[in-house]
This record gives structure tokens, C-alpha cells and sequence, in this order.
């Protein structure tokens, strides 16, 4: 497979930073043609700014992008963006309002009888041929934004770029449009990079998911190794959902402030060391004198999730609809020791 996209030693910082401040810390990362990446990570710490450097609205302090095997960009040169051929697709969808469906999706295209062609076909492909005559304000949601891909990808763009395109969308078009992406990706034999904030999002949909946190990369694998092999406690925080706890090996026993936890020994287990588990791998059970406090209680479909803090030891427990727990209470939680404990030494370094 050849390489779509490279990023090289990337750093960026705005010019109102003063402090050396950077909002992207050596971003390297490379997308293969075909594939879909996610860009994960919460509200600031560079997601947009990444996108923005790669379609060539800023340009870089240090480092280089590189975009089949040309460079697109470094501190000294930039690629206007109409010259990228890279598409965008925002969260607003930002369709042009005085046009209809048909001549948004042309727009920026010649007329030719090829491109005409392929217009048609991507309408079809999106299913939304019948809104052909339509315009934006007479469109759902989820259908401007099947038009806002359609446009995307008209000019025969090998690379699109998403902005958390189904953050407006409710829950089951966002749900629909997003597991028909890869698809129509494919059929465009198109590469993109998604911008989410929503883990699920991303380990569902992408081929390699690329984690940042204040502007650095912490991990940048596929779903299945990042699942498998959480590079530090943020992934296992932020992405995968999990519990951390400080623990510490005392007399040939891992000990932690919920009690011993059968985990195999470890030469690299240091005061650093922390333990990761899922919700379902904790009981919490009423005890006047113990030591968490419920804050908050939360109904899913067949369980409750709570959240208990302990002094700056926050966890959470799925529990049975019958847990008669309720906020202020106080409670003990004691692991199920059949459950996994995964121990990670240290926080290790982001691989490649
Ligand atoms: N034009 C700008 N001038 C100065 N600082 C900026 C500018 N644009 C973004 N920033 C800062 O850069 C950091 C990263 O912003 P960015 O928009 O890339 O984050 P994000 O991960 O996309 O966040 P969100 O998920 O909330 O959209 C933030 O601290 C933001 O305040």
C-alpha cells in the first residue's frame, strides 16, 4: 500500500503564545492510501489545529507534511489549500446556502462529462439522488452531511478530512452514516483522517486510531493493539474506559487501596506503577465506615454505573438495576478477583 500522507517532526504554536507554548508537540504519523484514521482526544488539545495544518490553512513552526511523497508543507513553504486536492467536511456541514444539493456537489468541479458522471454516481452512493434539487435548509441533519461528503469527494480527492462530522446528528443517523463511511471511503478508493472526541467512534470505524493529549501524541496503533496494549493510563482513561489504581508490591503481594490483587509478579513494578481494569472488575457494597463515596449514579439499559471517590482515588463500578446504593452514601469496593488486572510498569513512551 503507498503512502497517502506523511507528518514528520511536526510542531505548531500561535503567535499569541509567547511562553513557548506549543499546541503540537512532534506529531509523526503517516497514512497509508486507503485507509482511515481517527484523530481522538479531548476538547484542546490540538485535533483541529493538526487538520488545519494538513489541508494548509497554517503553516507549520518546525516539521513537514508531506502528501504522496511531495511536501505540501514546512516553516517555509505552503500549498495553498485548493492546491492539496484534499476535501474537507466540517461539523456544521457548511453547505452553500444559495445552492442546491446538485450544485453544491459540483461546485468546484468542471463540467465535464466525466465529472458529471461521477457526481451522479457519489449521489447514488450516498442516497441522496431524490434531494438532488433540493437545498440546504429543506435537508436533514444527516442528509446535508451525506451531501457535504458527496462534495467532499466529487473533484475525485484522494484525501478527505473530517471535523467531527456527526457530532450534530442524533444518536441513530450518526450511528447509520458513520458505519456507512468506510464503505463509501472504499468505493472512492479515498484515504481520510475523522477528528472525534468520541472513543467509540473511533475504535469502531478507524483502521489506526491516533491518540493526542495537549498536543502530543500518546499512541497511534490499530483499534485491536490499542485494546491489547494500552501505551500509559491516559489511553486506558480516555479511550478504553477503564479504572486506574496506584499499586505497589509489598511481601510478594500487589496492594492497592481496594486490597491484594492477584497480578504476576513484576521486577518493573515501581511507585509509578499503576493497574487498569474494567468497570465490571469492582462490587462496591454499602459500609458506613468505608472509605468511597458515591457522587454519582447513572442508569444504562440493564445496570447502574456508579462513580466513587476516595480521597483523589476516583472509580467506576457497573452494577446490578438492584443495588440500592445512592449518591452520599458510603461504601467499601472490593475487586472480583476472576476479572483482568492489567498492570502497566510505567507510563511508556507512544509507539510508531
Ligand atoms: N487561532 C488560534 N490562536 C491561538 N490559539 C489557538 C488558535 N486556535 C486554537 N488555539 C488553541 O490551540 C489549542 C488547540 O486547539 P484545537 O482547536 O486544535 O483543539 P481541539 O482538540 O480541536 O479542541 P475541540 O475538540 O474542543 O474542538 C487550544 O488551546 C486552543 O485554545
Amino acid at each position: 500500500m503507498s503512502t497517502e500522507l506523511e507528518v514528520h517532526n511536526l510542531w505548531h504554536e500561535f503567535k499569541s503564545n509567547k511562553n513557548n507554548n506549543w499546541v503540537l508537540k512532534d506529531i509523526n504519523f503517516t497514512l497509508k492510501a486507503g485507509e482511515l484514521i481517527g484523530l481522538l482526544g479531548p476538547s484542546g488539545c490540538g485535533k483541529t489545529t493538526l487538520l488545519r495544518l494538513i489541508a494548509g490553512f497554517e503553516k507549520p513552526k518546525r516539521g513537514l507534511i508531506k502528501k504522496n511523497g511531495q511536501i505540501i508543507s514546512n516553516n517555509h513553504y505552503l500549498l495553498s489549500p485548493e492546491r492539496r486536492q484534499i476535501g474537507m467536511v466540517f461539523q456544521d456541514y457548511a453547505l452553500f446556502p444559495h445552492l442546491n444539493v446538485w450544485d453544491n456537489v459540483c461546485f468546484g468541479i468542471n463540467k465535464k462529462e466525466k465529472s458529471i458522471k461521477r457526481a451522479n454516481w457519489l449521489l447514488n452512493l450516498l442516497d441522496i439522488y431524490e434531494f438532488k434539487n433540493r437545498y440546504p435548509h429543506e435537508l436533514s441533519g444527516g442528509q446535508s452531511q451525506r451531501v457535504a461528503l458527496a462534495r467532499a469527494l466529487a473533484p475525485g480527492t484522494s484525501l478527505v478530512l473530517l471535523d467531527e462530522p456527526f457530532c450534530s446528528l442524533d444518536v441513530e443517523v450518526r450511528s447509520r452514516l458513520r458505519s456507512e463511511l468506510s464503505s463509501v471511503l472504499k468505493s472512492c478508493s479515498a484515504s481520510a483522517i475523522l477528528v472525534t472526541h468520541d472513543p467509540h467512534e473511533a475504535l469502531a470505524i478507524c483502521d489506526r486510531v491516533a491518540v493526542l493529549r495537549s498536543g502530543e501524541i500518546q499512541q497511534y496503533s490499530t483499534p485491536f493493539e490499542m485494546v491489547l496494549n494500552p501505551s500509559n493510563d491516559f489511553i486506558g482513561q480516555f479511550v478504553l474506559q477503564k479504572n486506574i489504581l496506584p499499586i505497589q508490591y509489598i511481601d510478594n503481594a500487589c496492594s492497592t487501596c481496594i486490597g491484594k490483587l492477584s497480578v504476576p509478579f513484576d521486577m518493573s513494578i515501581s511507585s509509578k506503577s499503576v493497574c487498569m481494569f474494567d468497570r465490571n472488575a469492582i462490587r462496591i457494597e454499602p459500609c458506613s465506615n468505608g472509605s468511597f463515596t458515591v457522587i454519582s449514579k447513572e442508569y444504562r439499559i440493564n445496570h447502574y454505573v456508579y462513580t466513587v471517590i476516595s480521597e483523589s482515588i476516583k472509580l467506576k463500578s457497573e452494577m446490578n438495576l438492584d443495588t440500592s446504593l445512592s449518591i452520599g452514601d458510603r461504601c467499601k469496593v472490593q475487586p472480583i478477583h476472576e476479572k483482568n488486572f492489567l498492570v502497566l510498569p510505567e507510563n511508556i513512551k507512544c509507539k510508531f
